[in-house]
């Protein structure tokens, strides 16, 4: 029997698609489990609470650290997120397979505490595509996206670090070497 990882992390720059991968390939695949974040960035148009992030406050997510409830968190942007540790060892105890989907700090935690965990680094198919996806999708004030794109240039810089790198040109193959890296 081959030794798979089940933890997959993917990460990759802001505005690069993977929010756009992730719920192509859980559209297809509903069995596919992806942890759900703790942040305390404020709910966009159309996320909901307990699906796409726990919306929780300062203090809140103060009390999450302080408990020893996040397997790893890390600030981006100007605000905090975390992944809630209960639920994702229960995944992985119960060998079933687990998706991250998380920034660079947290991918690195996640490599050292967990070095089991396959790294999926999901790069844009040019910096001009990356700043055309970041700004077209119109959810952040330009001054956010300046930073986003800031963070963005450091990120792509650490993608050696990684196991695999896809590039999203096409979410359909994306989602699909995705999935084959899961499984
Ligand atoms: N370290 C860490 N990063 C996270 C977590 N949840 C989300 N992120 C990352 O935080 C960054 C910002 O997320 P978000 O505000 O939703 O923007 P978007 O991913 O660009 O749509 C992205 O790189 C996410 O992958 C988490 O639990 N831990
Ligand atoms: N392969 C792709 N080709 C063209 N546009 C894409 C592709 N993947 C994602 N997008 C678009 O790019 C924008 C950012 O995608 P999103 O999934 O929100 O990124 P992330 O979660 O990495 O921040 C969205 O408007 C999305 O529709």
């Amino acid at each position: 029997m081959t030794d798979r990882p089940r933890l997959t992390v993917l990460s990759g720059p802001s505005g690069v698609g993977k929010s756009t991968v992730v719920a192509h390939l859980r559209k297809a695949h509903p069995e596919v489990w992806l942890s759900v974040s703790a942040t305390t960035r404020k709910p966009r148009p159309g996320e909901r609470h307990g699906v796409h992030y726990y919306f929780v406050d300062d203090g809140e997510f103060d009390k999450l650290i302080a408990n020893g409830e996040l397997l790893e968190w890390a600030q981006f942007a100007g605000h905090r997120y975390g992944t809630p540790r209960r639920a994702v060892l229960e995944r992985l105890d119960a060998g079933k397979p687990v998706l991250l989907e998380i920034d660079l700090q947290g991918a690195r935690l996640v490599r050292d505490s967990m070095p089991e965990a396959r790294l999926v680094f999901l790069a844009p198919p040019s910096w001009d595509e990356l700043v055309r996806r970041l700004t077209g999708r119109g959810t952040e004030p330009p001054e956010v996206i300046e930073r986003r794109l800031a963070v963005a240039r450091t990120e792509l810089a650490a993608e050696p670090e990684f196991d695999v790198t896809l590039v999203n040109t096409s979410v359909e193959d994306v989602a699909a070497e995705l999935l084959a890296l899961i499984r």
